[in-house]
């Protein structure tokens, strides 16, 4: 058995729920291709540089936009069309929820990192991959070549719903870290236009790499939820290049950062469903980012009204369909680029 060359993705999901044996093959120029399992691809250059990258995608299957991004950067690569300087692992997280054209099969990958895929006593197979995966990322990380060593990881996602920000990034939460200039240079180059500040920690993937490895690691959400086919990929086109300079340049130039450019949000509230009785109290089609006013009705809870507590707070992720217990809604409030301790 091997994998297949000329299509990983396509391999990867006919081994939705992953193989057990690891592959290893080398490019024409030397460049190390190794396939830990399913949908875990290492791209080791012969002499690579001193960043470890983590991209990937398909933690949700149904979010298929850097699903194709990923797969067309990897069997680029593979035909050596794609150059790469640097240590880069490429994870497509969930096929088996690919195969599906669903968020999930059975439970939110995204929900189950930091271990929260060993918690509450389920088992399911999301959760067995979750764990696999904290375990090739550690992997990865570890393997690296002595020295100082800069981590990334892009966990790469579009929304359910449209966005009157139509890309924007999630900061993890950095318990008092600074945040990076060099980030939202990056991120201002991939066309985000909104970073979202988490105040506390989460069970989100992006969460684990930066908290567990001290990666600069991101949700990044590229756009809409679309079929496969249906991307507009002219709007993908400025963050696939990016993540394409990324891995194949020693150093990546921006232009100066202008605090205009990126608006930045605290994450003011997280709103969970805790009823079967859950209800937004605002259209489906109320896209994220739309701002309501103070003393309006969010969402009913059971018998527990949550209404707006300050003024031009904006909505994120919202979705009455979560599993009881888990994020129904994210409220955001701009605040001003300057607040920030950046380094
Ligand atoms: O559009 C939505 O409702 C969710 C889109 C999505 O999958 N977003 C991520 C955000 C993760 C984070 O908060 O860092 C998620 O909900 O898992
Ligand atoms: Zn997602």
């Amino acid at each position: 058995m091997d994998f297949q060359h000329d299509d990983f993705l396509q391999w990867t999901r006919d081994n939705e729920w992953g193989v057990t044996d690891s592959f290893h093959t080398q490019l024409v120029d030397g460049t190390g291709i190794s396939v830990w399992d399913s949908g875990v691809m290492v791209v080791t250059p012969v002499q690579a540089g001193d960043k470890d990258i983590v991209l990937s995608a398909a933690v949700h299957g149904n979010e298929t936009a850097p699903i194709e991004i990923c797969r067309d950067v990897i069997n680029d690569i593979l035909a050596g069309k794609q150059a790469v300087k640097h240590r880069t692992l490429f994870l497509f997280a969930n096929p088996a929820s690919i195969n599906a054209g669903q968020r999930f099969v059975e439970e939110n990958m995204n929900r189950l990192f930091s271990g929260a895929h060993s918690e509450g006593g389920i088992r399911n197979r999301e959760r067995e991959r979750a764990a696999k995966i904290e375990q090739y990322v550690t992997r990865f990380y570890q393997e690296a070549p002595q020295g100082e060593r800069r981590r990334y990881h892009y966990d790469l996602h579009t929304a359910i719903r449209d966005s009157k920000r139509e890309k924007f990034a999630v900061y993890p939460y950095l318990h008092g870290g600074a945040y990076k200039i060099a980030q939202l240079q990056f991120l201002r180059d991939c066309g985000v236009t909104a970073i979202l500040l988490n105040q506390a920690p989460t069970t989100t993937f992006s969460y684990f790499t930066s908290r567990q490895f001290g990666a600069d690691a991101f949700t990044v959400e590229l756009g809409k939820v679309r079929g496969f086919g249906e991307n507009d990929r002219s709007k993908f086109a400025a963050a696939e290049t990016q993540l394409r300079r990324l891995i194949s340049q020693d150093e990546l130039t921006h232009a100066a950062f202008e605090p205009e450019q990126i608006e930045v949000y605290d994450v003011a509230r997280t709103i969970n469903r805790t009823q079967q009785d859950f209800s937004l109290a605002f259209a489906d089609d109320v896209a994220n980012f739309t701002p309501f006013n103070k003393g309006e009705l969010l969402a009913m809870d059971g018998d527990k009204a949550y209404h707006v507590e300050h003024d031009e707070e904006r909505i994120i992720f919202p979705n009455a369909n979560v599993a009881i217990g888990q994020r129904a809604l994210l409220t955001v409030i701009k605040i001003s680029t300057d607040q920030l301790t950046l380094v």
